[in-house]
């Protein structure tokens, strides 16, 4: 049975707008976590902050009231948007989301609502217009992050437990909203919002003000993407409503993690979100602990393409607006991977077709051709395919040499060896296209 719900899922079953249809085919995204957190480095009076760098306000060595002093030095020199929206178009992401404010409350805008912002601080100029302007020449869609979550305001309340907190928050309600509306009338070329910070239970009592606020919103900019990570339901359910239903317009739960199987993803559009080390959004000088290789990268990327996901990678320039060499290195190997491989992850999704170990499958949306992505080539050079029943193998061949046609060995029914060139060294992960038909019938034969 399931519950009436006034303020839960509006939708069942994904959007098939052309805006939510370009976002699903993006593939390959760019987070970029940039605010005052990012001028301690992940330090404070000389010591190591082993937590999240863009959460070192919360940690008990750092004097809340010299965190909130920070802005005052906030005069990023290096800062040129041009230059990383350059940066992000060679990597080849098609998106970018930037935090236009994290849980500090400091505001990269010149917001009318609160005198934590950028026009207070020694830079003084707007961070977000110009980034949305070098990111929209580039062609590369904007998305805003915003967290709700704001610790710089008086009227914030993680739970409501006296009248007091309920009039101070209705306060805070008033004011997020107010930015909201004024970053969709400052920045109308951004085509969603990505919301973080509103697991208060304070915030999940909201579900009548979050649905209003987002109608409000998307009435703003029709076909405006906002995720599941937004709305409470009737009961405090964020992500899935009380019935299990999807809230928002995809799943935004995969954050530092991807799902392992199509049924992980229940058939809904989602999006990870990455970290380079094991867990910095915001600039730390000092990463410590594994960081990802852009081989691991390519393989969440080409991973979250075959389970109908987009991949977001995530960058946090320093205090002074460089991109760090780290991240600079990343971005040119995966754009180098990118421009060869590309036609396997635009516009693909998921095939139906038995996983194998040798990698992934994706399918093109447009035209059908199907990507076999080989990271763990067979010692004996021999691709086994299973395909989905009454699938006829027409041609196959590397994508980055057409003429040479493979020639597929049937080992049974719907099932193939399809070898791969050895005397070509493979150094990176390479792709296989199929072109395949169906038939209504079992051409195949049968053992
Ligand atoms: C996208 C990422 N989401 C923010 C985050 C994650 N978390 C968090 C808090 C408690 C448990 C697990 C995760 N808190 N803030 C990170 O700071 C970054 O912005």
């Amino acid at each position: 049975t399931s519950l009436t719900l006034e303020y839960g899922a509006h939708r069942i079953g994904k959007r098939t707008d052309q805006m939510m249809e370009t976002w699903r085919n993006y593939g390959l995204g760019q987070f970029i976590h940039w605010g005052v957190y990012a001028l301690t480095g992940g330090h404070w009076d000389g010591e190591y902050y082993s937590g999240a760098a863009e959460w070192i306000r919360s940690w008990d060595k750092m004097p809340k009231d010299a965190y909130d002093q920070l802005y005052k030095s906030f005069d990023p020199k290096n800062y040129e948007p041009k230059a990383w929206a350059k940066q992000a178009k060679e990597m080849g992401a098609k998106y970018m989301i930037i935090t236009t404010k994290h849980h500090d409350g400091f505001s990269l805008w010149p917001s009318k609502y609160t005198d934590y912002d950028v026009t207070n601080s020694p830079y003084g100029n707007d961070i977000i217009g110009p980034l949305v302007e070098a990111y929209d020449a580039e062609g590369i869609d904007v998305y805003l992050y915003f967290s709700v979550m704001d610790w710089s305001q008086p009227g914030y309340r993680v739970s409501l437990e006296t009248e007091e907190d309920r009039t101070a928050y209705e306060d805070f309600k008033a004011f997020t909203r107010n930015q909201l509306i004024e970053l969709l009338e400052l920045y109308p070329s951004a085509k969603g919002l990505w919301f973080d910070g509103t697991w208060d239970e304070a915030w999940k009592e909201q579900a009548v003000f979050a649905d209003e606020l987002e109608k409000e919103m998307r009435a703003m900019i029709p076909g405006l993407i906002i995720g599941s990570r937004f709305r409470p339901d009737d009961y405090g359910n964020r992500h899935f409503d009380s019935n299990g239903d999807l809230m928002g317009d995809y799943e935004q739960g995969w954050e530092r993690k991807l799902p392992n199987t199509y049924e992980d993803t229940k058939g809904n559009d989602w999006d990870a979100v990455m970290t380079v080390p094991e867990n910095q959004w915001g600039y730390h000088s000092d990463w410590r602990g594994h960081v990802k290789s852009s081989y691991e990268l390519i393989e969440m990327l080409v991973k979250s393409v075959s389970l109908d996901g987009n991949f977001v990678l995530n960058f946090g320039p320093d205090g002074q607006g460089n991109i760090r060499s780290e991240e600079a290195k990343l971005a040119k190997e995966i754009g180098d991977w990118m421009k060869v491989n590309q036609k396997a992850i635009y516009s693909c999704g998921y095939l139906n077709w038995q996983k194998q170990d040798w990698g992934y499958y994706t399918q093109s949306r447009e035209d059908g051709k199907i990507y076999m992505v080989v990271f763990n080539q067979p010692l004996d050079g021999k691709l086994r395919v299973k395909t989905a029943d009454k699938v006829i193998l027409d041609k196959v061949y590397p994508l980055e040499n057409p003429g040479m046609i493979l020639t597929p060995e049937l080992i049974q029914k719907n099932e193939y060896f399809i070898p791969v060139i050895m005397d070509q060294k493979w150094t990176s992960p390479y792709v296989i296209v199929v072109e395949s038909s169906s038939t209504d019938e079992d051409k195949n034969g049968g053992f």
